[in-house]
């Protein structure tokens, strides 16, 4: 599709629609000192909204380009994910010991379907130029889908890159900031990164099933004092402020 009819429906405050290539720089992250922009360019499908509320961060309508069966697509691997992620994220309470109840901070979820492609790297790559920079995700739970193409890596305890191999059978699943903080620490947000050094082009697929932006995240069980409340929705403000050009406020 050519780049004008994807700036049609061009990223804005409510985060849906096409995201350019390079319009995002991980200014943000612990991990490595981050001053070029992600090479990626993506298609970000959110929770559907009648209307973008003023008192709800992040909701509105989804953003969709003239492209026939597109939206039904997405629409429907987007239904089946939030079924997913849903379950998933119920295991995942109960294992930390959480009350049924907990799962209402998940009603609605703020949900995110993005749909990537990474360039393959120039031969004479800078250190610091990412597909995907040293990053955790800032939700609770992401299931990625990958091509075959491969240059995914974790961040491993000794300080080592270590790859992640694709599969075509499985979703890799991370945890993200949120979970780490509703578990206390012992579900870890795993720091991860994509460089495409492979010289073919690399297409990726991941969902975030997260809070609501109203919820207060803090340890659901046990001692509270490492991780203070926080609101969701004022930490994604500040991450997505920090990151993108599109969420700053002079620019809304
Ligand atoms: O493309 C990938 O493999 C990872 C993408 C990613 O980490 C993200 O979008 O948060
Ligand atoms: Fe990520």
């Amino acid at each position: 599709m050519p780049e004008d009819v994807k700036r049609k429906v061009e990223v804005d405050y409510t985060h849906r629609g096409y995201i350019p290539m390079a319009a995002s720089t991980d200014v943000n992250s612990d991990f490595a000192k981050v001053t070029k922009p992600n090479q990626s360019s993506s298609f970000m499908m959110m929770r559907e909204d009648a209307v973008a509320s003023p008192d709800i961060y992040l909701s509105g309508p989804n953003k969709w380009p003239e492209l026939v069966g597109f939206r039904e697509t997405l629409e429907r691997y987007n239904n089946e994910m939030c079924v997913l992620g849903a379950r998933m994220m119920r295991i995942a309470l109960r294992s930390l010991g959480a009350s049924e109840a907990t799962m209402e901070m998940f009603m609605p979820a703020t949900t995110w379907l993005r749909l990537l492609h990474y360039p393959p790297a120039p031969a004479q790559r800078p250190d610091d130029l990412y597909g995907s920079a040293p990053h955790t995700d800032f939700g609770a739970l992401t299931f990625l889908a990958t091509d075959d193409v491969g240059g995914l890596r974790v961040l491993a305890a000794d300080g080592s890159w270590i790859d992640v191999p694709p599969r075509a059978d499985a979703f890799v699943v991370n945890v993200g900031d949120m979970l780490h903080r509703m578990s206390g620490g012992v579900l870890r947000s795993t720091p991860h990164r994509v460089i495409n050094e492979t010289g073919r082009e690399r297409y990726s697929c991941p969902f975030f099933f997260d809070p609501h932006v109203s919820a207060c995240i803090e340890p659901l069980v046990g001692e509270k004092t490492t991780f203070p409340p926080l609101n969701f929705g004022t930490f994604l403000r500040g991450e997505l402020e920090a990151s993108y050009e599109a969420h700053k406020p002079d620019t809304i």
